[in-house]
């Protein structure tokens, strides 16, 4: 519990229909029963709205209001806090805020209420998160996403496995504290299958966490290729706008141009970028195939267009092996046009690689292409069953799964359990930062800082 008494503005700044001001602390119901005039001499009952004046020092009415308190620990807080409703626009909101913090209270800092709501154990890290992931969220996959870990599915799955965890090391633990049994209290066969199971369930959860990762930040797609291949084209058809310039003159485009189209609720990224080619005319088209490469580099899937119209090039063929390690497709575009190469015998250059063939200018088979760019990234629908997790929670699964393979590795070697028990512990202490177990206060203050002030 918190020994101050905070107070913000929840809702957004401006013309609104309603504002609504939050209190919590201690002090709230004191602060707020004096800066009020209740419509009736009746107490103040938690979770009972009422009506009631707001007065400045001089008693003026500054807004008519309502007032909602909670008492703890059940609010959002876990403490005692009151909601003071009034009319929407600026001013009176403003005016109740600082008769709230003249009253008493101290300015709430970003995600303080959140920050409350975790100290007091009504959240744990992934939910808290989950707040984050929901107002931010702008697709309803997104959404669903963050509810689902919100509603504790995350929290669960990942109890679940700790549970498991602790288990078997207290299961490795008593072998290893009565060596003159001479065998394991557990054998290296049960503890390998069961550590299997382990490895499997923080396989699927990882899955899952990635889709939330990719609902929320989007897939960044480089559409990449030699000039006039018909990049910025494919750009437009993708976006059905005129975002990038188009002419029949190679090397058109200079910078790098992006934008964000959202498909199957996933942020699709794109960055058009200048044709990249060692024959470049000037300087500008010289810096602009360097940002090309650069864009390369960052994206998470590259999409190589080649003009089928033309004859295939070799430079094309060379580049579209260069991006082998990379996620990525061939597109072959301008299929309006006689071709002079076929997917058939594309494919047969370049095996590793998916080809499809596409009209930018007719805007034919572009549904096949965005499909195949969220397959790559995506794999195997985990998309509709995505959880809210942020690339930090990926990456302590990610840690989770390595000790486990390790201990595995080590029980495959014949080695002793109390190496598989160091892993066993490493992985439980992943999993534990996952929900915030540890109270890293640098990473609290960093996740709750990106919230809104009053949330
Ligand atoms: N006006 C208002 N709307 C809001 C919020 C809020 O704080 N105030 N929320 C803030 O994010 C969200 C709703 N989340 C909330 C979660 C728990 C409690 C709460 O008071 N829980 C208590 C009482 C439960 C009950 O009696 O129904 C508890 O769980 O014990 C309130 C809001 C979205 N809408
Ligand atoms: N027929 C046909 N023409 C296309 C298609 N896509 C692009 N074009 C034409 O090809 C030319 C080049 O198109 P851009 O989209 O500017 O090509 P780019 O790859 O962005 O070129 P740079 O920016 O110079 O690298 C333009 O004349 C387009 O109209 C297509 O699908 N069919
Ligand atoms: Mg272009």
């Amino acid at each position: 519990m918190f020994g101050d008494t905070i107070a913000a503005i929840s809702t957004a700044w401006g013309n609104s229909g309603i504002a609504i001001v939050r209190l919590s602390g201690p002090d709230a119901w004191a602060i707020a029963q004096r800066q009020v005039r209740l419509q009736t001499g009746a107490p103040l009952k938690p979770r009972f709205a009422r009506n009631a004046v707001l007065l400045d020092e001089a008693g003026e009415v500054i807004d008519h209001i309502l007032v909602l308190p909670f008492r703890a620990p059940h609010s959002y807080t876990g403490e005692d806090l009151v909601e003071l409703h009034c009319h929407g626009g600026s001013l009176a909101a403003q005016r109740c805020l600082e008769l709230l913090i003249s009253g008493g209270a101290r300015m709430a800092l970003p995600g303080e209420y959140t920050r409350r709501a975790f100290e007091n154990g009504r959240l744990d890290l992934s939910q808290a998160e989950a707040v984050g992931a929901l107002i931010q969220a702008r697709s309803n996959e997104a959404l669903r996403a963050a509810n689902r870990t919100l509603d504790g599915e995350l929290t669960r799955a990942v109890g679940e496995i700790y549970e498991e965890l602790t288990a078997l090391g207290a299961e490795i633990e008593v072998g290893l504290d009565f060596p003159e049994e001479d065998v394991p209290y557990i054998a290296d066969e049960s503890l390998a299958d069961r550590l299997e199971v382990v490895r499997q369930s923080l396989a699927d959860l990882l899955e899952r966490c990635s889709s939330g990762v990719i609902l929320r930040e989007g897939i960044r797609v480089a559409i990449v290729g030699r000039p006039n291949a018909g990049k910025s084209s494919l750009l437009n058809a993708l976006l059905k706008e005129s975002r990038a310039i188009v002419t029949a003159i190679p090397g058109t485009t200079r910078d790098v141009i992006e934008a964000v189209l959202t498909y199957r609720g996933i942020p699709l990224r794109l960055v058009d970028t200048a044709g990249i080619t060692e024959n470049y005319h000037d300087e500008v088209e010289a810096i602009g195939v360097e940002r090309a490469r650069a864009a390369m580099k960052e994206a998470d899937v590259c999409v190589w267009v080649i003009d089928g119209s033309e004859p295939l090039h070799q430079e094309d063929v060379d580049r579209v092996h260069e991006l082998a390690d990379t996620p990525h497709l061939v597109v072959l575009n301008k299929a309006d046009l006689p071709q002079q190469i076929s997917e058939a015998s594309l494919t047969a250059l370049i095996p590793a690689s998916t080809v499809i063939s596409v009209s930018a200018a007719e805007g034919l088979r572009l549904d096949e292409l965005k499909e195949s760019l969220v397959g790559l990234v995506s794999g195997t629908g985990a998309l509709d069953t995505g959880l809210n997790a942020s690339s930090r929670q990926v990456e302590e699964l990610r840690g989770a799964i390595a000790s486990v393979g390790t201990g595995l590795k080590a029980l495959g070697d014949g080695l002793d359990q109390a190496l598989v028990s160091g892993c066993v512990g490493d992985a439980r202490r992943s999993l534990s930062r996952i929900l915030g177990g540890d109270r890293d206060e640098d990473l609290l203050h960093e996740i709750f800082g990106r919230f809104c002030i009053g949330k």
